[in-house]
């Protein structure tokens, strides 16, 4: 049960002191040097942790996306990390411009099982690590500082040792103080600082230094000054490379490191979509897909996005969220009816205007950029309007419906999804679209017209041959053009009727192009719209006033085809 007092329980974070901080100034106008942490980190927190099949499908994908660091077990603790390693460097896997890194303790067995399997590598990263912070010092080692400090440096002599022992390989070394952000910050210095001596680190050798927010446990700008604190603080800032490495425990991992990168990280650990321990490690797509929305390269390429996220979930066995930033199935999709709204201006003004900058409302990204189309950009349901309507029926079926028009359209389709309760596609959009508007074709039908004028005369006669309560009638009119004739001829045949307003665009292109003909008219004391399609526009427009005639005298209840059953 939750404490109605929990400070008797849990201590608030007691914050560094930098009230000169600079980093809340600072942009991120380059990237950091990525490391994939997903064959290490990620794959110790799976469920079943990858085979060797797996675990080689994950280092292709990163390989292909771009990294160039990739830590890929720790081959010290498990037959496959080990067995996975030797398959890697033996049939030469890795490419030139990759280093692989592997983990190990601070441990003389574990290091030395550690070399061995990496025996023959061209360059890779060895990475030690031991816990400075206080409550693992005391419960979990039984150590106090010097002790601490000494077991993080014998394993730093023994590594050097044994890197010297192999120059065949390009080797790096990398330390990391363990839960660095609950260490006392003056001991992560003296500490890093111990362990640079020892391993020898200079400008020209500089050795990694991951600085990990091993549980977060804290607000992000806690970490940026922390890591802040800790490079004006290190006695040697030129022979290292910060690196950092955020778990998500929080659900601020992604903005500790952007913030911990404003304050002088060089490097970022991470995962694809933040697989790790308990709820994981920082997101790179994430971070990598926030610089490029600046305007800055990640220097990784997530072009083809869905089919990376699809490899990420077989070789891990978990399925990413629908809604994670960038790639989820629906992160590109809006259902309310503002945002359609929006959306649909935005593609509108983009359209006239492709190469400008991305400026369409509620998309911070071209779903384009990602590999993904516009086509589940807007999905319709309850929560919708006629924006978002009018967008499927002009995107997916070429119907551009005047404003007035998709008002009273949207009413169709809002019933039918209060009716139904559930997503409207747009084929279900455009099927109560034509039961509204193209398919009444009683009491009145268009059978066919004949069109005649004098030379010289604007005017125009029309014929035509229509079917009224299933009888063929002649009639006939004459008017300024084929729709005010038509009209004419229905006035003279008895109807009470006249034009309002009248839209008309055509739909494809060449031989199957066809004409689309909006006509609102006033029928008896009712102003109604009717919609034709025709290869002629004449004949299309004269459907679409027999289209009105026709939803004028029906007394149909609305859609009525489009039911929860046609929707299972
Ligand atoms: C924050 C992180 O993610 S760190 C990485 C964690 N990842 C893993 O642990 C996955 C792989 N690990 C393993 O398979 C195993 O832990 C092994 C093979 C490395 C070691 O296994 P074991 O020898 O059985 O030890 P075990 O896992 O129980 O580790 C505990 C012992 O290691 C010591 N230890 C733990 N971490 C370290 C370290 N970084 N450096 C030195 N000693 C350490 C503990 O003090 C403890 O010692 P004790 O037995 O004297 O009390
Ligand atoms: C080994 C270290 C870097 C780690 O995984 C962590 O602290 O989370």
């Amino acid at each position: 049960m939750m404490l109605a007092d929990p400070s008797s329980k849990y201590r608030p974070f007691v914050a560094v002191d930098l009230p000169d901080r600079q980093w809340p100034s600072k942009r991120i106008e380059t990237p950091p040097l990525w490391c994939s942490v997903d064959l290490r980190d990620g794959n110790q927190a799976l469920i079943d942790p990858m085979d060797l099949e797996r675990k080689r499908r994950f280092f292709d994908l990163l390989v292909q996306v771009g990294f160039k660091q990739i830590e890929i077990g720790f081959p010290s603790a498990s037959q496959i990390d080990f067995d996975f390693a030797r398959e890697l460097i033996e049939d030469d896997l890795v490419p030139d411009d990759v280093t692989i890194q592997v983990l190990t303790q601070a441990r003389p067995h574990l290091i030395d099982r550690t070399f061995e399997a990496l025996k023959g590598a061209k360059k890779a990263i060895v990475h030690v690590y031991n816990a400075t912070d206080p409550v693992f010092r005391r419960v979990v080692f039984n150590v106090d500082k010097s002790d601490c400090i000494k077991i993080a440096c014998d394993a730093t002599a023994l590594i050097r040792q044994r890197m010297e022992e192999a120059p065949e390989t390009d080797w790096t070394f990398q330390y990391s103080p363990e839960l660095f952000t609950t260490t006392e910050m003056d001991f992560a210095v003296e500490i890093v600082d111990a362990v640079m001596e020892t391993y020898g680190a200079t400008a020209e050798k500089p050795m990694i230094v991951n600085l990990p927010a091993t549980v977060e446990c804290a607000t992000p700008n806690n970490y940026a000054d922390q890591v802040e604190w800790f490079c004006r603080h290190i006695s040697h800032r030129d022979h290292l490379i910060v690196s950092v490495h955020p778990h998500n425990d929080r659900g601020t991992g992604v903005a500790a490191a952007e913030l911990t990168v404003m304050a002088g990280a060089d490097r970022v650990e991470g995962t694809l979509f933040g697989n790790g321990e308990r709820t994981g490690n920082v997101d790179i797509v994430t971070l990598a897909m926030n610089l490029y929305t600046q305007g800055v390269h990640p220097a990784l390429d997530f072009s083809n996005i869905t089919p990376i996220m699809r490899e990420v979930e077989h070789c891990n066995q978990l399925p990413v969220h629908p809604r994670h930033p960038y790639v989820g199935d629906l992160v590109f999709t809006a259902f309310s009816g503002s945002h359609q709204d929006a959306i649909k201006k935005g593609m509108a003004v983009r359209r006239d205007n492709p190469d400008a900058v991305w400026e369409v409302p509620y998309l911070p990204i071209d779903p384009m950029d990602v590999g993904r189309s516009y086509e589940a950009v807007i999905r319709v349901n309850s929560q919708s309007g006629k924006g978002g309507i009018s967008y499927l029926l002009e995107q997916e079926h070429g119907i551009e419906l005047p404003r007035r028009l998709s008002i009273e359209f949207s009413q169709v389709v809002q019933e039918v999804a209060d009716r139904t309760g559930r997503e409207i596609t747009s084929q279900m959009i455009y099927q109560a679209f034509s039961d509204e508007y193209l398919d009444k074709t009683a009491p009145f039908a268009l059978i066919n017209h004949r069109l005649s004028s004098e030379p010289d005369s604007p005017r125009v006669h029309l014929e035509a041959v229509i079917e009224h309560k299933g009888q063929r009638q002649t009639i006939q009119g004459e008017g300024n053009g084929p729709l005010a004739a038509f009209i004419k001829a229905l006035v003279a045949y008895g109807v009470d009727v006249e034009i309002i307003d009248y839209h008309e665009h055509s739909r494809g292109q060449g031989a199957d192009a066809e004409a689309i003909a909006y006509v609102e008219v006033r029928a008896g004391e009712e102003s109604i719209f009717g919609v034709g399609i025709d290869e002629s526009i004449t004949s299309a427009s004269m459907k679409g006033v027999m289209g009105a005639l026709n939803r004028h005298l029906d007394d149909e209840p609305v859609a009525a085809n489009v039911t929860a059953e046609s929707l299972a």
